[in-house]
């Protein structure tokens, strides 16, 4: 049996109640400025189009009033002339013509205003997403917030062209209803009395409809992952080896199929009230119908008006069914729009620190001073008593076994996350006093698990410095110095090949390929500081002996960092410096931690023996 996610089934699950939907429609006055901000004059054209079909109905109806009303009167008198009723033909055609070519019109603005919007609102998700601090983003309640933000674009689409369409059946509904009270006002009592249960059922369905699906934000992320696990390029060859398809796919029915029955138990509830309260519309249709035919019979109201109101009545319940059912729509999305909102407005950690400059050049370096770390959430110390200074053009290296802290201790240089406790200094002044983003800048920087853009070779060279993009001679000499121009020469497009397998003539790269490529993003910037976390795990010994011999005749002078398991590669640096659990066991020159007969030695001996 497929086990569950125990973290996902343990959560809470909240419930959104109708009182929630309608606090929610305090959204759309800010969204519909945001629409309107999108494309100025094709909301206007869209809205003027929708006034002025607003009133197709009524018109439509009232002149066919007058056409069934001529035509009685024609075959009554004695001398025919049929040319009034040809114009109210013509005028009825016209009116028909103009109103389809408006509709269209709305359709086409709609849906373009809908594209824009949804370009817009994509680019502020991603826009947002880097705004929020490296902390934030490993944050699970973060990932709901955005899935719920990004899911639902096609749904902030369509509450655009509802909320527009609302507001000219409005409209449209008035006019209809001015007809109905000045022949039968009784007709509006009926219809109001048929038509509000069916309302209320929809509200509190719709508004249950999006609690499910909002309290069901973790497991549709763990569906979605599943459903990446089970079917792409990047997990078919563990799958396949580990047989695992039947693992996954069991695990994906089994947390499906409880969504489903959860939501079938909903849907089926929804549409039987659904029915009932629909057949009191119908019957209500008949009651008004029953009494406009007795109206005609008695001799109050022509036939031309009994089509007319008939065709009101009719017009306006499905106009009034339209209208409850797009604001139970309208309702659901603005919740919708809360999330979206919500995420938009994300607290995004203030920079108060913006006083001190950073330093032109570095002189003094880093000192690290009694570092204590644990992740966010974690009361484990990942870190804890570190200190040590990192001069200013020195290269060290940090040593330790898997999960020591060289990668964490790493991140806190560079600010991604605050020391729980001690301070860490350059040239003498808290980092944390520094611009982050411009202290940032002082970096180049590559991580063990960098990303392999499936972008052409030049993109993912020029990400180390984007505004260089067109810079080639930057570019190739980046590549140079990382060894990725070897790459380049085997490839037909050189610098403009794709990479990746997902688009059209992409070509993959290796491991090692691909850590070369990456390698050159820190050579795009001319950092004062250069960290280097296990870039060569995947080169062959010679390209990263080549490797590392140029960093070092690049780096000198500059201050840097190198986090490796080779120690060939280690024993070049200038100072090592040994984790252990997250605390420093040694730190010294090569010579100096052989001779201290500790750790360090004897995982360079052990790694040495197994060279000969
Ligand atoms: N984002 C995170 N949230 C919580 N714990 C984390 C996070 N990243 C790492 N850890 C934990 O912190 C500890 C140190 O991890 P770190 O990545 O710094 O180790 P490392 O020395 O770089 O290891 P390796 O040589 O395997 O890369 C590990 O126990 C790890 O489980």
């Amino acid at each position: 049996m497929p086990r569950k996610l125990a973290s996902i089934k343990d959560q809470k699950k909240e419930k959104t109640s109708v009182k929630d939907s309608f606090a929610a429609f305090k959204y759309i006055p800010r969204f519909s400025s945001e629409i309107w901000k999108t494309h100025k004059t094709m909301y206007l054209i869209n809205t003027l189009a929708r006034l002025i079909n607003a009133f197709a109905p009524i018109a439509l109806l009232w002149v066919g009033k007058l056409i069934i009303d001529e035509i009685i009167t024609q075959i009554n008198a004695s001398g025919k002339d049929f040319s009034l009723l040809w114009k109210y033909v013509a005028l009825e055609l016209s009116l028909a013509l103009i109103s389809d070519l408006i509709s269209r019109l709305i359709t086409l603005t709609d849906s373009l205003l809908g594209d824009l919007y949804a370009n817009k609102s994509s680019v502020s998700i991603i826009k947002k997403t880097n705004e929020i601090g490296i902390d934030q983003l490993e944050d699970p309640d973060f990932y709901d917030k955005l899935e719920r933000a990004r899911t639902q674009t096609t749904s902030r689409v369509n509450l655009m062209s509802n909320i527009l369409s609302q507001v000219q059946s409005v409209i449209s509904m008035v006019s209809l209803i001015a007809g109905l009270i000045y022949f039968e006002p009784v007709l509006i009592l009926i219809l109001i009395l048929s038509i509000i249960p069916s309302f209320i059922n929809e509200i509190k369905f719709s508004s249950q409809s999006y609690s499910l699906a909002r309290s069901w934000t973790s497991e549709r992320r763990e569906l979605d992952y599943l459903r990446f696990v089970g079917a792409n390029d990047k997990t078919a060859k563990e799958i396949k080896l580990f047989g695992l398809t039947n693992y996954i796919a069991d695990r994906f029915k089994a947390l499906s199929d409880e969504y489903y029955q959860l939501n079938k138990k909903l849907a089926i509830k929804r549409s039987t009230y659904g029915a009932v309260f629909n057949l009191l519309g119908v019957l209500s249709y008949y009651a008004a119908y029953i009494l406009i035919i007795y109206r005609v019979l008695t001799g109050v109201i022509t036939i031309g008006e009994l089509t007319f109101l008939s065709g009101s009545f009719n017009r306006l319940r499905n106009n009034l069914q339209g209208f409850f059912s797009r604001f139970t729509n309208i309702a659901q999305s603005a919740l919708y729009l809360k999330d979206y909102f919500d995420f938009i407005d994300l607290d995004v950690e203030k920079d108060h620190s913006k006083e001190v400059p950073i330093p032109s050049e570095i002189t003094e370096g880093f000192f690290i001073d009694n570092v204590a770390f644990s992740y966010p959430g974690s009361n484990e110390r990942v870190l804890s008593g570190v200190s040590f200074t990192l001069k200013s053009g020195e290269k060290m290296a940090f040593v330790g076994q898997n999960g020591a802290g060289k990668t964490t201790l790493i991140k806190l240089i560079l600010r991604f996350y605050e020391p729980t406790s001690g301070t860490i200094y350059l040239d003498g002044t808290d980092i944390r006093k520094f611009n982050k983003d411009k202290y940032q800048k002082m970096f180049g920087v590559i991580f063990q698990d960098f990303f392999r853009y499936e972008f052409t070779v030049q993109e993912n060279i020029a990400v180390g410095k984007i505004d260089e993009i067109e810079n080639m001679g930057r570019i190739e000499n980046a590549a140079e110095l990382s060894l990725a121009s070897e790459v380049v020469k085997e490839l037909d497009k050189g610098y403009k090949q794709q990479l990746g397998k997902r688009f059209n003539k992409g070509q993959e790269l290796s491991g090692g390929q691909w850590q070369k490529i990456a390698l050159a993003r820190a050579y795009m910037k001319d950092a004062a500081i250069l960290i280097l976390d296990e870039p060569t795990s995947a080169l062959d010994a010679k390209a990263e002996f080549e490797v590392f011999e140029r960093f070092m005749g690049l780096t000198k002078g500059k201050t840097s960092i190198i986090i490796s398991h080779r120690f060939s590669t280690v024993r070049m640096a200038d100072r090592i410096l040994v984790l252990k659990d997250g605390k420093i066991l040694e730190i010294g020159t090569h010579e100096t931690l052989m001779k201290n007969k500790n750790l360090y030695a004897e995982l360079f001996s052990l790694q040495a023996a197994g060279y000969q």
